[in-house]
């Protein structure tokens, strides 16, 4: 094999995983959501960009996590989601993480959230598909 040119700056996708648990209700809901209750969230942050020769990497895995840290699960792990958000459906939460790391995560692309095991959301921005 021939030897490879990292200097050529390939596109990439890196994610990384958060955790957090917290209570919340859904006030416009008809159902047992519409009572507080808790979940153990999931969810994953993915950032796309090029590979920066000198570093090997599109971003360091160790400055997305103090970021998420700081401005996300600061703020929502162990707490009551009702206070951060007014309707915290798992669409809301995921819109309210892009808004909150996208001014402090460049090449931020996607947002997936799990509110339970089996069920997810993705966001990926204004315009996203
Ligand atoms: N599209 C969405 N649907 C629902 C959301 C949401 O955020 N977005 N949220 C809820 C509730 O918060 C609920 O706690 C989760 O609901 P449920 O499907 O009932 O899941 P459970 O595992 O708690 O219950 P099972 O009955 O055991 O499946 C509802 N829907
Ligand atoms: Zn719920």
């Amino acid at each position: 094999m021939a030897p490879i040119d990292y200097t050529d700056r390939r596109r990439m996708r890196l994610d990384v995983e958060f955790y957090f648990a917290a209570a919340h209700r859904l006030p416009r809901y008809e159902g047992p959501c519409f009572r507080m209750h808790g979940h153990n969230y999931r969810f994953f942050v993915a950032l796309e960009g090029e590979v920066d020769p000198a570093t090997g990497m599109i971003a360091d895995f160790g400055d997305v996590k103090r970021i998420v840290q700081e401005h996300v699960l600061a703020r929502v792990d162990h707490r009551t989601l009702n206070d951060v958000l007014d309707n915290p459906t798992a669409e809301n939460i995921a819109r309210w993480v892009w808004e909150v790391l996208e001014p402090h995560l460049p090449g931020l692309c996607e947002i997936r959230l799990y509110e339970i095991p089996d069920s997810c959301v993705t966001y990926r921005g204004p315009g996203g598909r």
